[in-house]
């Protein structure tokens, strides 16, 4: 992911500035879940642990002591000078932290060395990452926060009630916290009315929730998740999901989707639906982190085949594919098609003197070589053992002929070296050109890659390192 590309706002050189960032951060997310505050002190939704543990895991270089003073100072302050909760401030503060911190280090463990460019949010991982960290601080957060005198029978339910609200704000948000880079817009594929129909079908499934009310409701959603995880990139997926997860709960938390009806919302029915939401927000994350990693494999299996493994020219098939996209670009209707087959004189003995190792050293270096000769003007291929071809438009047959003789010559003059050795090679090469009319490029390359192949054959037969085409042909013919 390029820098432009991602949300940066730290930076490892500027510690001053970090600080001040990272305490405006701590200190707006605070504010915003203060005033999101439920029922006195709990909150219906805590983003400031999540957007933190998004920080650290963004921003590697800020994982340090100093900076996690920092943000928690920030958060026992804002509590100084809002409320009057005393020592309870600084367990539920030292319990945020616990949360944040386990969350960025297990992240920072064990998902980023794995996929560098992607933030690698690996749904699996993310899940079990929150509910360890959510787990853990919740326990710390409700065992201070009763202290040595409290009820303990008060203990399950504010645990339920702290454990979930950090699991599920976790899984909604982490996601997309650790994948937001600015738009590219340009890199945006046409728009068509059809794009919205999963966005559509997630808004219809959260009104029917609304409407059909209980318990099974909340799961509606996700069928129209799940399409969304295929048709729109991981984190637009991310997005959505998150603020479906985030109405889902806000609507069960005012009674907008009926539980029970009849009943006033109690503890146990918040838990269970957090947790059913946290569980299901993490499916289309799952669809989505499988539909892109199909999506890169396809991508580098295709350029594979698209390009020879040891010369990085393009393989025969990867030729196919470039006279159909780049070709139409660069030949003008007027123009010959040129079609040069290459192949290395007695190649065999290379190998056979000095080791097929160095064999593969020269093909590389003579693919490099022509491909630097022929530049933008032509497409290079490999075909097989020490065959390549080249392809480009011309104005004429004489220029294309120029071309080649360019290629020749230049190989010839070419001192290729191998450990020590300083080799020799010569090519011949057969040429064949056309202007194509009712023909498509594809069509007028096979013809005349036959064409050539014979040309190539009376380069051989008339001693190597030369140019044969059907000029050359009449004159052999002749003499
Ligand atoms: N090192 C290496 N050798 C290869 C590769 N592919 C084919 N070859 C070898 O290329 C040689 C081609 O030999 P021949 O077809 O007899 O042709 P030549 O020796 O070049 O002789 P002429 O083409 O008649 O001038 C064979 O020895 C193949 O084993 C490859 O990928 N790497």
């Amino acid at each position: 992911m390029s820098r432009q590309a991602r949300l940066m706002f730290f930076s490892p050189e500027k510690r001053l500035a970090n600080a001040i960032i990272l305490f405006v951060i701590t200190t707006l997310f605070y504010f915003f879940g203060a005033s999101l505050r439920l029922i006195d002190e709990l909150s219906l939704f805590w983003p400031l642990n999540a957007v933190l543990a998004a920080v650290f895991v963004r921003n590697p270089f800020l994982n340090r002591a100093a900076y996690y003073f920092i943000a928690c100072g920030a958060m026992v302050l804002f509590d100084a000078m809002t409320t009057r909760w005393g020592w309870q401030s600084l367990v539920i503060n030292l319990s945020n932290m616990v949360f944040i911190i386990i969350m960025a280090r297990l992240l920072l463990r064990y998902s980023r060395a794995r996929d560098e460019n992607n933030w690698a949010v690996n749904a699996f991982n993310l899940f079990y990452f929150c509910l360890i960290a959510s787990v853990l601080s919740s326990l710390v957060g409700s065992i201070g926060f009763m202290g040595p005198s409290g009820d303990y029978r008060q203990f399950l339910p504010l645990f339920a009630d702290w454990f979930s609200e950090q699991f599920s704000t976790g899984v909604l948000m982490m996601p997309l916290l650790l994948m937001a880079k600015w738009p590219q817009w340009s890199k945006w594929p046409a728009f068509h009315l059809s794009t919205l129909y999963p966005l559509a079908g997630t808004i219809v499934s959260v009104l029917a929730s609304m409407v059909i009310g209980g318990a099974g409701s909340l799961t509606f959603p996700l069928p129209a998740l799940i399409w969304c995880a295929i048709r729109y990139p991981l984190p637009i997926t991310a997005l959505i999901t998150f603020l479906t997860g985030g109405i889902e709960i806000t609507l069960v938390a005012h009674s907008m989707v009926e539980m029970h009806h009849n009943h006033p919302l109690v503890v146990n029915e918040m838990f269970s639906a957090r947790l059913g939401i946290a569980t299901m927000a993490i499916c289309p994350l799952i669809v989505s982190v499988s539909v892109d990693a199909i999506k890169r494999l396809i991508q580098q299996t295709s350029l594979r085949a698209d390009y020879d493994y040891l010369t990085g020219v393009y393989s025969r098939s990867g030729l196919y594919e470039a006279l159909k996209i780049k070709a139409p670009l660069m030949h003008k209707p007027a123009q010959k098609l040129c079609v040069m087959l290459l192949d290395i004189d007695y190649f065999k003995r290379i190998n056979d003197s000095f080791g097929h190792e160095c064999g593969d050293v020269v093909l590389s270096a003579f693919a490099a070589q022509l491909s630097k000769v022929v530049g933008d003007n032509g497409l290079v291929a490999r075909l097989g053992g020490e065959e390549f071809v080249v392809v480009c438009s011309t104005d004429s047959e004489e220029q294309g002929y120029g071309i080649a003789e360019k290629i020749r010559q230049s190989t010839e003059l070419t001192a290729f070296r191998y450990q020590q050795q300083t080799l020799f090679i010569t090519v011949s090469i057969g040429l064949a050109a056309m202007t194509p009319e009712k023909q498509t490029l594809h069509d007028a390359f096979n013809s005349l890659l036959a064409e050539a192949d014979k040309y190539l054959y009376l380069s051989k037969r008339n001693g190597r390192n030369q140019t044969s085409n059907a000029a050359v042909e009449e004159l052999t013919i002749d003499s």
